[in-house]
């Protein structure tokens, strides 16, 4: 791999020599790859002999051959796994998401940690995954919906629009900032001609404007991430202590992550200043290396030599109450204002009552519910959700997500989707066929693995099916694919079309049989 001489100037003169003669050679293997299985689906007996080792600091995740096609099976269509590089889980790790908390991921598209601190929830609390990209976003919107997530709600807003409506709502915040990618070079060497210094500072100023929002989302006391794919101090440690010395009720704590290097220590980042223009140019005037709170030796580095993973950096933040709170001086909309707005969003949550249309809908909802799914699953839902018509769609909202003000727009999912109404008939959502596990349904169309009829179902073909007359949960032993209706002996498609494509059982392939690259963009992720 040929990289600039600027990129080898750096990472010498902020690791050293040896680390740098390390990292060349680790850059002429190929990348690692890994996946994460998703507690709400069984373990499907054909993935098990390939999930021999497991990645030591995330939770359900196993090193997996990178010559096979994950991307293209059938069981990915079922949110059986999501496809991660390992070291990208290590954030959620450190996070240490508990179930019930209210929980933000800023940066959040394609989804994977979305998707990986959802897996903790066990669908409790909320998570909203917010994406700036319109296009990543729908993606995002996907990836929850394949992995069956159903306190989920999905936005497409700027940091601080967002944060106009979650002020100090958040437990905790994971903000998995855009930054320079050095992480990726393996994966992706064209990112490497990309690589330049005025990138880096251009990227610590966008991070530190991201982490600004994310503090007043943040409550107190409560907790940030910050991770990036990327080595470079400018970034990382820098915007970390610059971020750190406009908030001295923030302080950085030890991530405690498995096979991680901490990150450079105070001194070490002033003896590099010296040398390294770029960094000199950011470091804040007045540090005091003494000052524990600013400890960045606390925060954790993946290299790809030294752990087996293509390289990240976390930073676990936590947000303590101080003797003299500093007051908000955040742009934008000063908190009286913000305050006012609460109290009259609380009285209006007093007189909540369902529309007469939303009546209609969530009486025909019922009716479908009785015939197709299990009484437990909606009862369940009405008891942690509120039921709410948002244009054409009924969804199930989170209770504390209901109650507090949503923003005005940007909002592309608020909880579980259930269904629209078309021509008086009730549609229920992918989504919904996704949340649900065949011990919620009262009719589930079981295909064993291999057999014919699941292709033809993802190319959105009929079936022939023998079950009475109704919706069906579509399934691979067991693991839902999407909805279909029988009449008379056939399953009439509702896979969205969107989604239809050529699948292959490539886990019956025996290894090296197929192509390295995985052909799914869904599933592009650090
Ligand atoms: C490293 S990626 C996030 C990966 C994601 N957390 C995951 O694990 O799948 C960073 C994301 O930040 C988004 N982004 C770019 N500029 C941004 C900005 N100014 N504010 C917030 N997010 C931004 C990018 O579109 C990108 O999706």
């Amino acid at each position: 791999m040929n990289f600039p001489k600027a990129f080898e100037e750096m990472f010498r003169t902020s690791f050293g020599d040896r680390a740098w003669e390390s990292y060349q050679q680790s850059s002429t293997q190929p990348p690692v790859r890994a996946l994460r299985l998703n507690p709400k689906r069984p373990v499907h007996k054909r993935l098990l002999p390939k999930l021999s080792q497991p990645v030591p600091w995330a939770k359900t995740a196993y090193y997996i051959d990178h010559t096979l096609k994950w991307g293209s099976d059938p069981l990915h269509a079922g949110g059986e796994y999501y496809l991660q590089e390992p070291s990208a889980m290590a954030p959620v790790t450190a996070l240490q998401p508990q179930k019930g908390e209210c929980i933000l991921d800023l940066c959040a598209a394609p989804g994977s940690k979305t998707t990986q601190i959802a897996a903790v929830l066990e669908d409790s609390g909320v998570l909203v995954a917010n994406e700036i990209h319109r296009e990543r976003c729908l993606t995002l919107a996907e990836n929850t919906e394949r992995m069956g997530l159903s306190q989920v709600c999905v936005t497409n807003l700027e940091p601080r629009t967002l944060a106009d409506s979650y002020r100090e709502f958040f437990d905790a915040i994971l903000v998995d900032a855009p930054c320079s990618g050095e992480g990726m070079f393996r994966k992706d060497p064209e990112a490497i001609t990309q690589w330049n210094e005025e990138l880096l500072l251009q990227n610590a100023d966008r991070q530190l404007d991201i982490l600004e929002s994310a503090y007043h989302m943040t409550k107190t006391p409560g907790r940030i991430v910050y991770s990036t794919c990327t080595f470079n101090p400018v970034e990382n440690e820098g915007v970390l202590l610059r971020f750190l010395t406009l908030h001295p009720d923030l302080q950085i704590v030890s991530t405690k992550l498995l096979h991680a290097q901490p990150g450079l220590s105070l001194d070490s980042l002033h003896t590099i200043a010296t040398r390294y223009a770029p960094l000199a140019k950011i470091l804040p005037e007045t540090l005091q290396i003494d000052d524990l709170r600013l400890d960045t030796s606390r925060a954790a580095r993946y290299f790809p030599d030294s752990s087996q993973s293509e390289g990240h950096f976390i930073a676990l933040i936590e947000k303590r109450a101080t003797l003299q709170q500093q007051s908000a001086n955040f742009p934008n909309r000063p908190s009286a204002k913000f305050s006012k707005d609460h109290t009259k969003h609380r009285t209006k949550r007093k007189q909540f009552e369902h529309t007469a249309q939303e009546k209609v809908v969530i009486r025909l909802f019922e009716q479908f519910a009785q015939d197709t799914l299990e009484e437990h699953f909606i009862s369940k839902q009405l008891e942690t959700h509120r039921l709410r018509l948002q244009g054409e769609i009924l969804y199930a909202i989170p209770q504390k997500l209901a109650e507090a003000p949503p923003p005005s727009r940007g909002v592309l999912r608020i909880g579980l989707p259930l269904c629209s109404v078309r021509s008086g008939h009730i549609v229920p959502t992918h989504a919904l066929a996704l949340a649900l596990t065949t011990q919620d349904v009262r009719r589930e169309c079981r295909l064993p693995y291999g057999d014919a009829r699941i292709l033809a179902y993802l190319a959105g073909e009929t079936i022939p099916c023998t079950l009475h007359d109704g919706f069906a949960l579509v399934t691979i032993d067991g693991v839902p694919l999407g909805f279909g209706k029988t009449v008379q002996g056939t399953l009439k498609n509702h896979y969205p079309k969107g989604l239809r494509r050529k699948y292959d059982f490539v886990l019956s392939k025996t290894p090296h049989s197929t192509s390295e690259t995985d052909g799914d963009p869904t599933t592009a992720t650090t």
